[in-house]
């Protein structure tokens, strides 16, 4: 018998259907089966880790907004000041652009210590604000995230690993992006799906063949331990 770790999964980019968008259904039964505690490590805004733990039928254990918010199960601690983020957004809708999401912006409405931009809208002027504001400014592949450059996905990780109990290096955690490497550089064991980025891919401990979320069942049928 051997026991299943404790996961820590990014959202999109590595539980998404194969053709990039959408949750792939094939991921619930598994999750909802595994024997172990799962973290949920988004850059999302902090509803929609919290809706997919509900949906799926596991507990909150949540990293969003790349490691802003921070839910333990118990607590939720904020680590980062959305003020500066929104200083920065109101500089860049002055210079003429905009956030790209249309007026409803259910991407930022419960957005709490960063923002995010559409990959629709321009890059180098909105880089060039936040440098000015200390911010920094990472492209996930699915947004650009405005963001403190302190707070990270890791830091959340190993907060909720102290809180739960469990070690960081018994966890394996699956990414696809730059927002996944603190949390591969916290964790044992690191696997980056096969459409992961360049930077997402260096951090892993392997790079699967497999995209999106085949790969990240692949990973799960692998170690997923035995009864
Ligand atoms: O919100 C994003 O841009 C990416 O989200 P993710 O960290 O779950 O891949
Ligand atoms: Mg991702």
């Amino acid at each position: 018998m051997t026991a299943a770790p404790p996961l820590v999964l990014d959202i999109d980019g590595t539980l998404t259907r194969p053709e990039g968008w959408g949750i792939d259904p094939r991921v619930f039964e598994p999750l909802y089966e595994w024997d172990a505690p799962i973290v949920i490590a988004t850059g999302k805004a902090f509803p929609y880790p919290i809706a997919l733990c509900h949906f799926v039928g596991i507990p909150e254990l949540v990293v969003a907004e790349n490691g802003g918010v921070v839910h333990t199960g118990d607590d939720v601690f904020f680590t980062a000041d959305r003020e500066a983020a929104r200083a920065v957004v109101e500089e860049y809708r002055a210079a003429g652009y905009d956030l790209g999401w249309g007026a409803a912006d259910t991407v930022n409405r419960w957005r709490e210590t960063e923002i995010a931009v559409s990959l629709d809208q321009p890059l180098e002027p909105l880089r060039e604000i936040a440098a000015e504001h200390g911010l920094e400014v990472i492209d996930t592949g699915y947004a650009y995230h405005v963001k403190d450059t302190d707070p990270n996905k890791g830091e959340g990780v190993a907060r909720i690993a102290d809180y739960v109990g469990i070690d960081p290096a018994d966890c394996v955690a699956i990414g696809d992006s730059i927002n996944d490497v603190s949390t591969f550089e916290t964790v044992g064991r690191g696997f980056a799906v096969g459409n992961a980025d360049e930077a997402a891919k260096a951090a892993a401990d392997e790079v699967l063949d497999d995209i999106h979320a085949d790969g990240t069942l692949a990973v799960l049928e692998r170690i997923r331990g035995t009864k």
